[in-house]
């Protein structure tokens, strides 16, 4: 029994020297934090926590202790993090990253050529207030709003019959690219050929991938080649270049006012209200005070229940979750990320309090927007 006294005295002094050193090393996080947010710097540095990992093994006197330390540096550098991000983020979001940033770019980027979906959606959130310019991919529009060649770019983010749009996604979480507004398009495609066209003789269509698989059904039924194009809008530009009556586009009923076509047939997508989902990105987030929607991405640590801890912070401040999509990380098979979208505004403290959970229980968390919700559907 003494024995035992004396190993407890032992790690009680033990915790002890580790309670200084913690206190000390958090008081550096805090200057870390300050030095990051004055330097706009992420909070999670991949590089240098493998470092910090590959040292304090190297330190391990023993071999079976490697593991052991590996895990208690993994702890200690992400409540670090949350530490970090709890001054950082919320501290005072609206005030703190709502900066005016000098730019030069103007327009809004969309998918495809005149006429797509994409095209409309812009349409009708910026009215004819702002230049719409046509892009061939995802990449090239968000690559292009970072790049301050636009201002604004739009895309495609979730469907109501198919989900969410990964590749969109994806990229918000793997570019500085920020969500400042929502736009919901009802959709309805038909079915477009060249003047004189008869259904009978038609072998391929062609459109974008989201468009055949909204038009499956129909497709299938009457046993069609499917061809992607890069927009429902470029398909219609092709198919409108050629004189081969046994292709047709399939889009909006608008692309046969802006370009040589007929409709062939109305109303070929699947049933069930077919609504898209568009996202306003810009370079920079814009906060304002009258938003009722967020998005983010959130990593929580691969460990059993910290998914459900993620979720009990939001449900903690009773806020209702509009969307929950696990996405795959780049270079960690079998690992995920959440995209989340919620309903409420970053100026909320409800909304507030629970990023803060959030940030204690995330390895990393990045806010992609607080924008106004497109009620239309
Ligand atoms: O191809 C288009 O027109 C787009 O904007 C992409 C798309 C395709 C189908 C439905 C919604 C958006």
């Amino acid at each position: 029994m003494d024995e035992l006294h004396t190993y407890r005295q032992e790690i009680d002094a033990i915790d002890e020297q580790l309670s200084t050193l913690l206190n000390q090393r958090m008081a550096v996080s805090r200057a870390v934090a300050n030095y990051k947010a004055a330097h706009d710097n992420h909070v999670l540095d991949n590089q240098r926590e493998q470092e910090v990992i590959d040292k304090a093994k190297a330190r391990s006197d023993r071999e079976d202790l490697k593991d052991y330390h590996e895990t208690f540096f993994r702890q200690l550098m992400a409540l670090s993090r949350a530490y970090q991000h709890s001054l950082i983020n919320v501290e005072n979001p609206i005030n703190s990253e709502n900066k005016e940033y000098p730019s030069t770019a103007q327009g809004v980027a969309y998918l495809g050529e005149q006429g797509s979906f994409s095209d409309k959606a812009a349409e009708n959130y910026f009215g004819d207030k702002i230049n719409r310019i046509p892009a061939s991919s995802f990449r090239s529009i968000v690559e292009g709003v970072i790049q301050g060649t636009w201002l604004y770019g739009i895309l495609p983010v979730e469907n109501s019959l198919n989900g969410s749009i990964a590749q969109a996604l994806d990229l918000f979480r793997d570019h500085q690219i920020f969500i400042v507004g929502e736009v919901v398009l009802p959709i309805r495609h038909c079915l477009l050929g060249l003047p004189g066209t008869n259904v009978d003789g038609i072998k391929k269509v062609i459109s974008h991938p989201q468009a055949l698989e909204q038009c499956s059904l129909y497709i299938d039924q009457i046993g069609f080649r499917r061809e992607p194009r890069t927009s429902t809008a470029s398909a219609a530009a092709e198919l409108a270049k050629t004189d081969d009556r046994s292709i047709a586009a399939i889009g909006s009923p608008q692309l046969a006012d802006c370009y040589p076509l007929i409709i062939l047939k109305e109303d070929i997508q699947n049933p069930g209200n077919n609504f898209t989902r568009f996202a306003v990105i810009r370079s920079q987030p814009i906060y304002q005070q009258d938003t009722d929607k967020m998005s983010l991405f959130c990593r929580v640590p691969h460990v059993s229940g910290s998914l459900y801890q993620l979720l009990h912070c939001f449900a903690q401040h009773n806020l209702n979750l509009l969307n929950l999509t696990a996405r795959p990380m780049e270079n960690n098979p079998w690992h995920y990320d959440f995209y989340i979208d919620l309903e409420g505004g970053l100026h909320q403290s409800s909304v507030q309090s629970a990023l803060k959970d959030v940030g204690r229980i995330c390895e990393t968390y990045k806010i992609l927007g607080s924008y106004r919700h497109d009620q239309l559907s």
